[in-house]
């Protein structure tokens, strides 16, 4: 899939590209043919308008009856020549070269683009509206969507069965479709996928209305017909248990019914994203900003930049420590290998895609290139521990919309074969390079402990993920929001605990854990 990655994103306009020049070769060779028989239309119709003058005398006439015989029979054979020839098969050719050698969309990449903006107006809590106008947050990006666009955005939603982002779009697109003067989408259309979508968020009145009006358009509209006397039943329905006096049987009439609401912390994730939550003055207060010395307990060869972003767990961000050439030698050797970043399914072990974890990644090795390994090696500088038990570095590319819903980056007890085969032990801490600025979104944040990164090119975040004990911090829990605009770029470094003992000490202090991860 494409969607999934920016990078992708930028090969299929090549795809475009050659779309496009099969597709005006195509009208061209259709039109030249087009203007051949215009021609013989041209030429029949004026002989024919000579003949008619006079019907004997043209036929009197030897040169006209030879003409005549000729241009219904020789002439005549290349006008049907020209009506059946058949230009298709050759661009037809070129296009399905095209897709099979070039990067190419899937309907489920259509699916994933319209999910992931679905997902943006939800945690950036954008207007229908607005989006629809090409605007992001405000500022207007690209050119606005017909009312087939947002159409289409609805029955994407409908087909994963998310109503609330259906009735959204219909909407929508009904009220772009007033203002067209060319209509793109027909309305009878919107108003069967709205009265459905309005029905299954339970407000059955207006599911009716919106038949009803369907009705109007076209009367004899098998579905809507069947449609409008089920709602009339269940209204009536509703209306007799009320008599009864059962009124705990009211229907529910909210149709902006929000998914996810309820789930623990989304609201709260969703709004550390759009940056309105930020830490405590008195905490902020206690966080310094200062220059890397041979007295910090890291060990030190650069003096780096640092940055307190947290205090217990402690967060540091180190500003500058990758050079933009290293940046473009890492993005150079990721992006031919990327590939769907994958999650451990918690029960089985098996490394599988999610909904949750939508980027594209790829592992890169130290004796790969010198800027690897430079890289590598400043970790340890930095980090005061050994690399020899260390992953790869890990390039991940986010698309649109492209997110980490919260996690840990260390196994959990309960997780099967986390890491087992590794033989390393747990991942005792990670540094985050950020290797683009985001222009919006795309933040990592720390929910439990109210911190917000916000990207910045050649800067990198480093926090451990365990306790001295061993076990996991569970205030470590982060996500990376969805990218709102922008390419986000980052790579990691995990760090495992094996080889660390004697850099790290470990102790048999238990964290507090008295709060809920
Ligand atoms: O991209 C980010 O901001 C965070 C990524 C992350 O948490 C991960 O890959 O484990
Ligand atoms: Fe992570």
């Amino acid at each position: 899939e494409v969607f999934t990655a920016l990078a992708d994103l930028e090969e299929l306009l090549q795809t475009e590209s050659s779309l496009i020049y099969t597709l005006e070769n195509y009208i061209r060779a259709e039109e030249e043919k087009l203007d051949y028989l215009k021609r013989y239309a041209h030429i029949y119709k004026s002989q024919y308008e000579k003949a008619a003058e006079d019907v004997q005398v043209y036929v009197a006439n030897p040169i006209n009856a030879y003409t005549l015989v000729k241009r219904l029979t020789a002439d005549w054979k290349e006008v049907e020549n020209l009506i059946t020839m058949d230009l298709s098969p050759d661009y037809m050719e070129n296009i399905t070269y095209i897709k099979e050698n070039m990067k190419f969309p899937t309907d489920e990449d259509l699916n994933g683009a319209a999910v992931a903006l679905t997902r943006l107006q939800d945690t950036y809590r954008l207007e229908t509206s607005s989006l629809a106008r090409g605007e992001l947050n405000g500022i207007k990006y690209s050119s606005e969507l017909s009312a087939a666009d947002c159409f289409e955005l609805g029955r994407q939603s409908y087909n994963n069965e998310d109503y609330y982002h259906t009735q959204l779009w219909m909407r929508e697109a009904d009220s772009r479709l007033n203002r067209e003067a060319n209509e793109t989408v027909g309305r009878s259309d919107i108003l069967e996928y709205l009265a459905f979508s309005t029905y299954k968020q339970g407000n059955i009145r207006l599911a009716l209305d919106l038949t009803n009006k369907l009705l109007e358009i076209l009367p004899t509209h098998t579905r809507a017909l069947g449609n409008k006397v089920y709602y009339e039943d269940e209204l009536q329905k509703i209306v007799e248990e009320k008599r009864k006096g059962d009124d705990g049987s009211e229907a529910i009439q909210n149709d902006e019914i929000k998914p996810n609401d309820g789930v623990h912390g989304r609201e709260f994730y969703e709004q550390m994203c759009r940056g309105e939550i930020t830490l405590s003055d008195a905490k902020l207060s206690k966080l310094k900003c200062r220059y890397l010395n041979k007295n910090h307990p890291f060990l030190l060869i650069a003096p780096f930049k640092v940055e307190e972003a947290h205090h217990k767990p402690d967060i540091f961000i180190f500003h500058d420590v990758l050079a933009d050439s290293e940046i473009a030698t890492i993005r150079r050797m990721a992006q031919p290998r990327f590939r769907r970043a994958t999650v451990q399914n918690t029960d089985t072990g098996e490394l599988e895609i999610a909904q949750y974890r939508i980027s594209k990644s790829a592992w890169l090795k130290e004796e790969e290139h010198k800027h690897i390994a430079d890289v590598s090696q400043r970790v340890s500088d930095i980090t005061g521990l050994t690399m020899a038990t260390a992953e790869e570095l890990q390039v991940v590319n986010y698309g649109i919309g492209g997110h980490y819903e919260p996690h840990f980056d260390f196994a959990r007890k309960d997780e099967l074969n986390a890491f087992k085969s590794l033989g390393t032990g747990n991942r005792i801490a990670t540094v985050l390079f950020y290797m683009t600025d985001v222009e919006q979104g795309g933040a990592t944040v720390f929910p439990s402990i109210s911190v917000t990164l916000w990207p910045k090119k050649g800067a990198a975040a480093f926090w451990h993920n365990l306790h001295p004990s061993g076990d996991g911090d569970k205030m470590t829990r982060h996500a990376a929001c969805p990218v709102l605009t922008g390419s986000k770029w980052v790579s990691n470094k995990w760090i495992h605990e094996r080889g660390q003992e004697f850099l790290r000490p470990c102790t048999l202090d238990r964290p507090n854990e008295d709060f809920v991860a």
